[in-house]
């Protein structure tokens, strides 16, 4: 069996998404997703101009060697670009294996671990009000697990907010340039704690809580925020601080035994070695969009499973709903799992994939279907062309730039 086409797609049913079809000589094909928020067009070249040549005449089965060919091959090894592109043809070469075993994914991987898993949802508000609200309306949907955000008095915008009543949480703005918002770490650290308090007033500890501080604070300001709120018992506090510098996550947990998560923006195990191998984080959220693929997640689940540190992946719905349908496949088999994002879909975007995955009681599954159980509509996807969006920035009070 031979490899005799890889496509690229970039579609913007609502928000830009890169796909990449590869289709073998007995007409059995797979879908991958490749998207990378605000960098779409690069990871798009990187497949078009340089992989998807050399994956012609290939045989779809090598999964592993394709990996490492990829990998090692391009000499330049590791980043978001490379890692973007090299993933989606591993979750298209898995949707075939699977179609051609006749076998959902998760059963190729070993079968489930589980009777479902569990997702986590985004709640915001402008005010603590408005979040209540939100949380309420998501706890009657079902979700066992509740990330809480919501805007901060004194500052005009904050990360995890949504623009306007009913609208879903959307970073990425249309148009060239990034937005500018502004941030304040004393205000934020003063109002946040104020936010768990009301929500474990009302709803009490049933549901799962968790918090996205999405990079924005230094170490000993983690530290400081991880220890003051422990009373309200987060499943976990997300991405406290940048973690280029793995070792600055020993001050945070010198502090404090608020679990922690981290990983949305790695790309491979290298990035974290050392956090997973030195216990600094309880939930590794590395994706499989950006990070390797099945075949490279499968190696940090794995790898942190020694250190009994779990899953819980990104799964924001700026990646497409392709890596969704193979982060459930992922989910259901992995041992080490905690939890899986969920943000959702708008309904353009499920005409244009149309998952086969069910929602039930704050627990998802993925389709039975043979491979990943997703398609993607090729000719729907011309009637929405790519429209350049990127993610803002933010700046301090002073105009300093920070940590979006
Ligand atoms: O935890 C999350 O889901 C966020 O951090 C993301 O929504 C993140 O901001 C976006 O994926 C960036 O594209």
């Amino acid at each position: 069996m031979k490899i005799i086409k890889a496509d690229v797609f970039v579609c913007s049913p609502g928000r830009n998404f890169v796909t990449l079809k590869i289709t073998t000589d007995e007409g059995v094909y797979g879908v991958g997703d490749a998207t990378l928020n605000g960098r779409e067009l690069a990871v798009a070249s990187y497949l078009k101009d340089h992989l998807c040549p050399q994956l012609i005449g290939r045989d779809p089965h090598q999964i592993e060697d394709i990996f490492q060919y990829f990998y090692k091959g391009a000499y330049w090894r590791r980043g978001p670009v490379t890692m973007s592109a090299i993933s989606a043809i591993d979750m298209a070469l898995w949707d075939i294996k699977g179609k051609l075993a006749n076998m959902p994914l998760y059963q190729l991987l070993g079968g489930a671990s589980r009777t479902g898993v569990m997702v986590y949802c985004h709640t915001t508000g402008a005010s603590i009000e408005e979040a209540l609200d939100d949380y309420a309306k998501h706890k009657e949907m079902g979700f066992k697990a509740i990330r809480v955000q919501c805007g901060i008095p004194g500052m005009k915008t904050t990360y995890g907010q949504s623009k306007g009543k009913n609208l879903a949480y959307e970073p990425a703005t249309r148009g060239n340039y990034p937005e500018e918002q502004c941030w304040a770490t004393e205000k934020y650290l003063d109002f946040m704690p104020k936010l768990f308090d009301a929500v474990r007033n009302k709803f009490g500890f049933n549901e799962h809580l968790l918090h996205d501080m999405h990079h924005r604070l230094t170490p000993i300001e983690a530290a400081r925020f991880g220890k003051n709120i422990e009373d309200y018992r987060l499943f976990w506090m997300e991405d406290p601080t940048p973690a280029e510098n793995q070792e600055c996550f020993r001050l945070i947990r010198q502090h404090t035994v608020t679990p922690i998560a981290v990983g949305e923006v790695f790309n491979s195990i290298w990035d974290c070695k050392q956090l997973i191998q030195e216990q600094l984080i309880d939930y590794i959220r590395t994706t499989i969009t950006h990070a390797g693929g099945i075949t490279h997640m499968r190696r940090i689940a794995d790898f942190a499973a020694l250190y009994q540190v779990r899953t819980g992946s990104h799964g924001p719905s700026d990646l497409s709903p392709i890596c969704h349908a193979a982060a459930l496949h992922f989910d259901m088999w992995v041992p080490n799992f905690g939890v899986q994002e969920f943000m959702g879909y708008s309904e353009q975007m499920l005409e244009v994939f149309s998952p086969n995955w069910t929602f039930n009681d704050g627990y998802m599954h993925p389709s039975d279907k043979p491979g990943l159980g997703i398609d993607f509509d090729e000719k729907l996807a011309e009637k929405y062309p790519y429209k350049p969006a990127y993610l803002p920035i933010a700046r301090l009070e002073d105009g300093t730039l920070w940590n979006w």
